[in-house]
């Protein structure tokens, strides 16, 4: 950790630094719920809101994280970050970068038009099983007469126990409130998905007004270039308190470099079903003779395989440079 993510060491009794005093005597305790780039909006315990930045160049700080705040003139300084329960990795061109924490769930839409992203579905099934949070699939435009066939493929997920909730945000919302109140309820939920699968309409109608504020709290923050790339926590109205959603717009890909093999392998439920029936016992499931998935084709689908194969050669590609 760096250091300024740590707590201003308690001073002696008797020679107290007026000009620095300790973090816990004053500080205020308040969630991110906006990060555009370096500048933050936080939500004080109070539910004021307020902008913020870190006080240390490396500190990292993202949405969702509970932090401490210096007290003063805004932008308040980020003091402390608390331990994440977890955290989510995007990747940009080059590099993960950590842009969630403390999630209850990941929601990710897709839709039968304009098709399934199994590529996209598989990696985030693969991050968010290694940051311990359940994924609800979320099929949207199920009123398209693609439905059928898109209802079919992700019959493959409902087989490896994944839940899947039919959506037409657009031409039954209020089915789709309903369908989707009793797993938004009390928790923070991540809302994923491709563009154009019906994200920003889901947005909006679980948020109405989230479009507006955030435009304010941008052009506030001076950061407007950075908007494309916000991550954003919104209360949910009408739901239970602690209810939230959490928006990363521009999200592209998840960052995976950082996992392990041994992770990658647990992110997929049926190679976890199979540990133990290859030939080797360390068997990495590519091209070693006996391995269960090369032998036995109903143990995983091709198109798994396929991107369990690629993503063991990113890992292991990331690893050795
Ligand atoms: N038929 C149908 N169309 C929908 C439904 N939900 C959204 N759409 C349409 O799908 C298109 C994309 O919706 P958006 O909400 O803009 O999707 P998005 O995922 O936010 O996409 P980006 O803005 O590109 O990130 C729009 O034309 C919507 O009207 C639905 O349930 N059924
Ligand atoms: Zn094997």
């Amino acid at each position: 950790m760096d250091a300024p993510d740590r707590i201003a060491p308690q001073r002696p009794k008797g020679k107290r630094n007026t000009k620095h005093p300790p973090a816990e005597a004053h500080s205020l305790g308040a969630l991110i719920v906006g990060a555009f780039g370096r500048h933050y909006l936080a939500r004080l315990d109070n539910g004021e809101a307020v902008a913020c930045v870190p006080r240390g160049k490396r500190a990292e700080v993202v949405c969702g994280d509970r932090v401490l705040l210096a007290p003063g003139h805004p932008p308040l300084a980020i003091e402390q970050v608390q331990p994440r329960r977890n955290a989510l990795w995007r990747e940009d061109a080059w590099r993960s970068k950590m842009f969630a924490a403390n999630l209850d769930r990941v929601l990710l839409v897709t839709a039968t038009y304009p098709g399934i992203q199994h590529g996209l579905i598989g990696r985030a099934l693969i991050a968010a099983d290694a940051a311990d949070i359940p994924v609800t699939l979320a099929l949207n435009k199920c009123d398209l007469p693609q439905a059928t066939a898109a209802r079919a493929e992700m019959a493959l997920y409902t087989a490896l126990g994944y839940e899947v909730v039919e959506l037409s945000v657009r031409t039954a919302p209020q089915a789709a409130l309903e369908a989707l109140t009793p797993l938004l309820s009390g928790q923070t939920t991540l809302l994923l998905g491709a563009s154009g699968v019906g994200k920003s309409s889901l947005t909006n109608l679980l948020v109405p007004q989230a479009q507006a504020p955030t435009r304010e709290i941008s052009q506030a923050l001076s950061a407007g270039k950075h908007t494309t790339t916000a991550t954003r926590l919104y209360a949910l109205p009408g739901l239970p308190e602690g209810s939230a959603l959490m928006d990363s717009p521009g999200f592209q890909s998840f960052g995976l470099h950082h996992l392990s093999v041994s992770q990658l392998q647990h992110g997929f439920p049926e190679i976890r079903a199979r540990i133990g029936q290859c030939r080797f016992q360390n068997c990495t499931h590519r091209d070693e003779p006996g391995c269960v998935f090369t032998t036995d084709p109903n143990a995983i689908s091709a198109a798994r395989l396929a991107l369990y194969r690629t993503l063991y050669a990113e890992l292991t590609s990331a690893a050795s440079r």
